[in-house]
C-alpha cells in the first residue's frame, strides 16, 4: 500500500506509539541519510511514514538537522503530505502552554542552514512562498484538533530562530513587537524544502512555554519544554488519529505543482547529469532522457 502521509516528530516525539504493522527502512539520498531510519506503519488503515527530526536520541541540533535528506527521503517513499509536530514558545499572553497552534505564516531568522535542494548544483528555481503552508492540510489539521477537543489557535506567525540557544529578553521583546505568535527553531528550512519537493506541509505546534518575555512565568528551559511536550503528546496523537483517516486521497491545492512555473534556467542548459541527480523532483519538467 502506498505511503502518502509523512509525520515529522519534533522534540520529545521520537516514536509514534499508535502505528501498527511497523517496519523500519533505511533510506539514502543525494544529501546523505535522513535523521533516522524511517518507520512505516499503519494508522487506522492508512500507511504513514514517521521520522524523528532530531534523531532517535536527539543527536541533531536544529542547525544540524539534515532537512534536505529528510524531505527527499519522504518524497522518495511516495509521501505527498507532511505534518510536522513541533514544540514552540508562545509570544502572546492568550496562547498558553499546552495550547495547540496551526501556524499560517513563518518569519525566517535562521542564518546558517541550506535552504534549497538546488543550492550548489541544479537549475535556478524560485518557488512561491507567500503561503508557506498547504491551506487544505492546515484546514484539515484544525478541524481534527477541534474534534479531538484540543484548545487550538487557528493561525499564527512562527518565528524560526537559528538557536541552539534560547532568545535573550531583548530579542524576545523585539520579536513580539514584530507581531509574531510562536517561536521555534525548526520550521525553516522545512517549509521551503517541502514546497520545492511539491509536498503539502503543515505544522501542529504544541505550546510548551512563554519564551523569556513573560513577567510572571519562568524563562524557558529544556526541562519545561520536554515536560509540557510529554503532557501534550497524547493530544497530538489524538489529532493525528482524527486527521489521517479523513484526509481525501485527492488534493485540490497547488502544492503538488509548485515547480511548474518556478524553473528559470533554460532547459538546454541543464545537463543530463543534473537531470538524473534531481529526477525525483524535476523529472516531470526536465526528463533525463
Ligand atoms: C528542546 S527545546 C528547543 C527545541 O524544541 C523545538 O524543537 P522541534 O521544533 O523539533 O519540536 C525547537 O524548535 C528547538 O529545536
Ligand atoms: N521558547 C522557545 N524558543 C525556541 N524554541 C522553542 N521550542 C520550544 N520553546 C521554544
Amino acid at each position: 500500500m502506498q505511503v502518502e502521509i509523512g509525520v515529522i516528530g519534533g522534540s520529545g516525539l521520537y516514536r509514534m506509539a499508535e502505528l501498527e504493522q511497523i517496519e523500519e527502512v533505511e533510506v539514502q539520498t543525494p544529501f546523505g541519510p535522513p535523521s533516522a531510519p524511517i518507520t512505516l506503519g499503519t494508522l487506522q488503515g492508512v500507511r504513514v511514514a514517521f521520522l524523528p527530526r532530531h534523531g532517535l536520541r536527539h543527536q541533531f541540533s536544529p542547525s544540524a538537522v539534515p532537512a534536505r535528506a529528510n524531505f527527499w527521503a519522504l518524497k522518495q517513499l511516495g509521501v505527498r503530505r507532511v505534518i510536522s509536530i513541533s514544540a514552540v514558545g508562545s509570544m502572546r499572553e492568550e496562547i498558553a502552554p499546552l495550547d495547540l497552534v496551526v501556524p499560517d505564516q513563518i518569519f525566517d531568522r535562521t542564518v546558517r542552514r541550506a535552504r534549497s535542494f538546488f543550492e550548489e548544483s541544479g537549475p535556478v528555481v524560485h518557488v512561491a512562498l507567500d503561503e508557506p503552508f498547504c491551506p487544505d492540510l492546515r484546514r484539515a489539521l484544525l478541524e481534527a484538533a477541534t474534534r479531538a477537543g484540543a484548545r487550538v489557535h487557528p493561525q499564527g506567525t512562527y518565528i524560526c530562530i537559528e538557536g541552539p540557544q534560547f532568545s535573550t529578553k531583548a530579542e524576545s521583546r523585539i520579536y513580539r513587537s514584530w507581531g509574531v505568535d510562536v517561536i521555534g527553531m525548526t520550521a525553516m528550512p522545512e517549509a521551503r524544502l517541502a514546497r520545492e519537493a511539491e509536498l503539502c506541509f503543515a505544522i501542529l505546534a504544541l505550546v510548551t512555554d512563554y519564551d523569556v518575555w513573560h513577567v510572571t512565568e519562568e524563562p524557558v528551559n529544556v526541562a519545561t519544554v520536554i515536560q509540557n511536550l510529554q503532557r501534550n503528546v497524547q493530544t497530538a496523537q489524538d489529532v493525528l488519529k482524527e486527521l489521517i483517516p479523513r484526509l481525501p486521497r485527492e488534493t485540490s491545492c497547488s502544492c503538488g505543482d509548485a515547480l511548474a512555473q518556478a524553473i528559470v534556467t533554460a532547459p538546454d542548459a541543464v545537463s543530463t547529469e543534473v537531470r538524473r541527480r534531481y529526477s525525483l523532483l524535476l523529472g516531470r519538467y526536465l526528463p533525463a532522457e
